[in-house]
């Protein structure tokens, strides 16, 4: 029988996050999260029965090829949780071999181990911090499996926050990219500069949701 995806939303947009930010990209946001962030910005998605449409495999790629043929090469797996639908690595597997560049979001609380191969997507992977309210669900060992093209984001709504980052940053001492990102109108992105100039955190990126600056940020499909 067909595994099923359970699709959200499908959109192009510029990436809002990321080493890709700014660039085209295709989301393909799934249903479905084990974790319920205090401040996540999709919690209509997270529910398993959220709105959403039933998809096979052949119709998501139709869904890339589409964006292909108007000059998209990223791929942005998102959610909700993706890593929680079953056919997760035949749909990446499927479009590296389309030649585009796919990204998976995905939250820290998923082993990573099983989806580390040669033919694999970068990660941008959360470590959810105490101001989340999911930080006992992240597997912190998944970090060591983060390379130089992955991306271990701490998103961060409090100074508290930003405390606990940079003890996990000095606890695993990460191979990988490693972005700050503020809880948008949680936290001053000028205090997150402060933080990061008094700790001497010069391998550590600031990003700023660019999507959330460009359109309403409560808006859908952008
Ligand atoms: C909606 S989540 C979906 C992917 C996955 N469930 C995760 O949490 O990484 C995509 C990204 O948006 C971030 N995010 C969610 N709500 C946010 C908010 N209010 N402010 C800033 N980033 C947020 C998440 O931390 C994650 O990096
Ligand atoms: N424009 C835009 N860029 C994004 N990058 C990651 C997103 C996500 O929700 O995972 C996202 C999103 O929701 N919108
Ligand atoms: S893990 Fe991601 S999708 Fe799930 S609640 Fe947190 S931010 Fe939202
Ligand atoms: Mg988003």
């Amino acid at each position: 029988m067909e595994q099923l995806f359970s699709l959200a939303e499908h959109f192009i947009s510029i990436n809002g996050e990321g080493q890709r930010a700014g660039e085209l990209a295709l989301f393909l946001r799934f249903t479905g999260c084990d974790l319920r962030c205090v401040w996540c910005d999709t919690l209509w998605a997270v529910p398993k029965d959220a709105p959403h449409k039933d998809k096979d495999l052949r119709s998501l790629l139709d869904i890339a090829r589409d964006a292909v043929s108007h000059g998209v090469r990223n791929v942005t797996l998102t959610g909700g949780e993706p890593l929680m639908q079953k056919g997760i690595v035949r749909l990446f597997e499927a479009l590296l071999d389309m030649g585009l560049r796919v990204e998976i979001e995905t939250n820290g609380s998923v082993a990573l181990a099983p989806f580390i191969r040669d033919k694999r997507p970068d990660f941008n992977m959360d470590y959810k911090l105490p101001d989340s309210g999911m930080e006992s669900r992240m597997i912190i060992d998944n970090i060591s499996l983060l390379q130089a093209n992955d991306t271990l984001k701490f998103v961060c709504a409090s100074h508290r926050d930003l405390l606990r980052a940079y003890e996990v940053i000095q606890q695993t001492k990460p191979k990988c990219k490693v972005y700050f990102s503020p809880v948008f109108g949680k936290i001053e992105p000028a205090d997150m500069v402060e933080f990061i100039k008094e700790k001497g955190l010069g391998e550590v990126r600031l990003q700023l949701q660019l999507h959330k600056f460009i359109w309403d940020p409560q808006k859908r499909g952008v």
